[in-house]
């Protein structure tokens, strides 16, 4: 009842491992609740006895002696209660933190584009991580419960057989159409919690972009468009919400009547027994107060296959995100002042231009400026060398490949800067040392190289000025400028930085530039971007022509190594042109950088396949 599919399936493999987590917790409200639910079960047998033997006129001590014993049922029953909600509680909590930094190690460990390709959506991937988690937990609450009805039925099966034949009969009536009932009624049930999952996902997504976009839409009056896409998936929650309920009252209340029922029949019958003195008072009263407990162990049986159904579209949910492939890499050893080579490199997305192969080589010290038209690949590219996006070639650092590191330890070796910079909430200094903690003198210098230090001085609160949501409340060149100082505060060998000069007027680009340089002696430096100020400080230009159209058949992200050897090298280092050379896909996870973190927001994508689609 509790799994009823195969054991191989992801969800229920899930829920199976969250279970076993928090045993220690379940099994102690599993005893509670056992504790609660005996002394429940002998109230109505208490009262019958009272009413039969236990009241007699003239004789108080019968009375006295069955109230006290109905007192002590009932303190039991409250002790029992609190236990079992309290060690529930306990379990589920448990549950909730193992399950949310699952998905928070494996969003770290995975390539951005791979990880929106399974959610959909990085607003979708919010609702796994808050509505399906929680969900879960509330299966795992409620699972107790199980326990209670299983005790409840071994009690009252004989138990009723004892008071008279006739109403085990009555009670026992019931069974068949409960299982029919619920035959029908789960598996409608959980496609229905499915599409409303999927709805909700789709509903945080389009929370997610209303309010990362919502300001510059406004601009250009667009921002009805994202309002009305919210209410439309709101609506279609609504609707899902209310499909949902009709499934779960009309289960809900035909599997209330049953017991009922049988309470009415029993009344029939008992009482007929009772007139033909076949069973007392009491008994017929204790028959009644147990299927009135039938009922509500019936309710509670529906409700925990409700919350079952719930949990299992839910943790298969959590399980995409949680299966996408990281592989476990050991810790190798770099060597610090190694040559960065880069070969064949190129990213394949369905329905866009190939971007690569690119392929260039670069000694610590060397600042190589990646130029092109606009979209032709730059970003990507860097991305690819970051192993921020599935990508094929290769890219070694000391002759060790990139993608063969522990995401720990590429986090320290290549630092990565894209051109719109995320900012946390919090002061500038927060930001700064996402790193790690540094010296006030380390803080100061890299501020002065990246030129934020004027800016600093305008301040008020200097580097405890506060950034508002996402940067906000900071200029783009200032954001810049404390992405660049975060960045170097990193000291990573291999520095990425994606047109990071961008918003800076022609004066400060220079300093920044002639400041960066002399800090980054002993680096390889990559600047991708347009500007003749980079272009003039660097040793070598990658020049990367127009992109070329893909191919009407949605090519695969990952490039088969047959493919690779037949492409033409349309990307060389200046000077030194090189061919192709085909490796073993890179599309390795990447560590989360404070300025990529996976979850920085992206204005979803309509060429990636929805939730539930087949990833390419
Ligand atoms: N997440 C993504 N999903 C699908 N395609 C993408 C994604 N990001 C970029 N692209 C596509 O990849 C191509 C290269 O984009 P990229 O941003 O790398 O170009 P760029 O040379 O940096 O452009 P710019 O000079 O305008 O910054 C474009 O066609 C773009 O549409």
């Amino acid at each position: 009842m509790i799994f009823s599919r195969s054991p191989a399936d992801p969800s229920t493999r899930l829920l199976r491992r969250a279970l076993h987590r928090v045993r220690g917790p379940f099994l102690r409200s599993v005893g509670w609740a056992a504790v609660r639910q005996s002394a429940f079960l002998a109230m109505p047998w208490l009262l019958g006895r009272a009413i039969d033997a236990g009241v007699q006129s003239g004789s108080p001590a019968g009375a006295l002696l069955y109230g006290a014993a109905f007192l002590a049922a009932a303190c039991v029953e409250y002790a029992g209660m609190r236990g079992w909600q309290l060690w529930a509680t306990l379990a589920d909590n448990r549950a909730g933190t193992w399950l949310r930094s699952r998905l928070l190690k494996a969003i770290l460990a995975v390539d951005t584009d791979t990880l929106q390709r399974r959610t959909g959506t990085f607003g979708d991937l919010t609702t796994r991580a808050t509505r399906d988690v929680d969900t879960v937990l509330v299966w795992i609450h409620g699972l107790t419960t199980w326990v209670v009805i299983g005790l409840t039925a071994l009690v009252l099966v004989p138990a009723i057989g004892g008071l008279d034949p006739l109403l085990l009969v009555v009670a026992a009536a019931t069974v068949p159409v409960l299982l029919l009932l619920n035959r029908v009624f789960p598996p409608l049930f959980g496609r229905r919690a499915e599409q409303l999952a999927d709805a909700h996902g789709a509903r945080s997504a389009a929370a997610d972009e209303l309010l990362t976009a919502l300001l510059p839409l406004r601009g250009v009056g667009g921002d009805h468009l994202l309002v009305e896409r919210h209410h439309r998936h709101s609506a279609e929650v609504k609707r899902r919400t209310l499909r949902l309920a009709v499934v779960g009252s009309v289960w809900e209340a035909a599997a209330f009547t049953v017991p009922l029922l049988a309470v009415t029949a029993g009344l029939l019958a008992g009482g007929l027994a009772v007139t033909d003195g076949r069973i007392t008072v009491g008994a017929l009263t204790t028959f009644v107060l147990w299927m009135g407990t039938v009922s509500v162990a019936v309710n509670a049986l529906i409700a925990r296959l409700g919350d079952l159904a719930e949990a299992r579209v839910a943790a298969g949910r959590i399980a995409r995100v949680l299966d996408l492939p990281a592989p476990a890499r050991p810790h190798v050893d770099v060597e610090r002042g190694g040559v960065l080579r880069v070969a064949g490199l190129t990213v394949r997305r369905p329905g866009r231009a190939v971007v690569g192969p690119l392929d260039l080589e670069a000694r610590p010290g060397e600042w190589l400026a990646l130029t092109g038209p606009t979209g032709c690949g730059k970003s990507t590219l860097l991305r690819a060398v970051a192993q921020l996006v599935p990508a094929s070639g290769t890219v070694t650092l000391g002759g060790v490949p990139l993608d063969s590191l522990d995401p720990e330890q590429l986090y320290r070796l290549v630092g990565f800067v894209p051109e719109g910079p995320l900012l946390l909430h919090g002061t500038i200094a927060d930001n700064l040392l996402l790193p790690g903690p540094r010296t006030p003198t380390e803080l100061a210098t890299a501020a002065h190289t990246a030129g934020l230090d004027p800016a600093l001085a305008a301040l008020a609160d200097g580097l405890d000025t506060q950034v508002g949501e996402r940067g906000g409340a900071l200029s783009g060149g200032q954001r810049q400028r404390v992405a660049l100082a975060r960045a170097l505060l990193r000291d990573c060998p291999v520095l990425l930085l994606d047109d990071v000069t961008s918003a800076l007027d022609d004066t400060t680009e220079a300093q920044v530039l002639d400041r960066l340089r002399h800090a980054t002696a002993d680096r390889i430096v990559i600047l991708a971007g347009h500007s003749p100020a980079v272009l003039a400080r660097a040793d070598r230009e990658i020049a990367l022509p127009a992109p070329r159209a893909s191919p009407p058949s949605a090519a695969p992200d990952r490039t088969s190594p047959e493919q690779e050897t037949q492409d033409t090298p349309w990307l060389t280092p200046t000077g030194s042109p090189t061919s192709p050379t085909s490796g073993p896909s890179s599309g390795a996870p990447h560590p989360s950088s404070p300025d990529t973190g996976p979850l920085s927001p992206s204005p979803p994508s309509s060429t990636w396949p929805e939730p539930g689609q087949p990833s390419a």
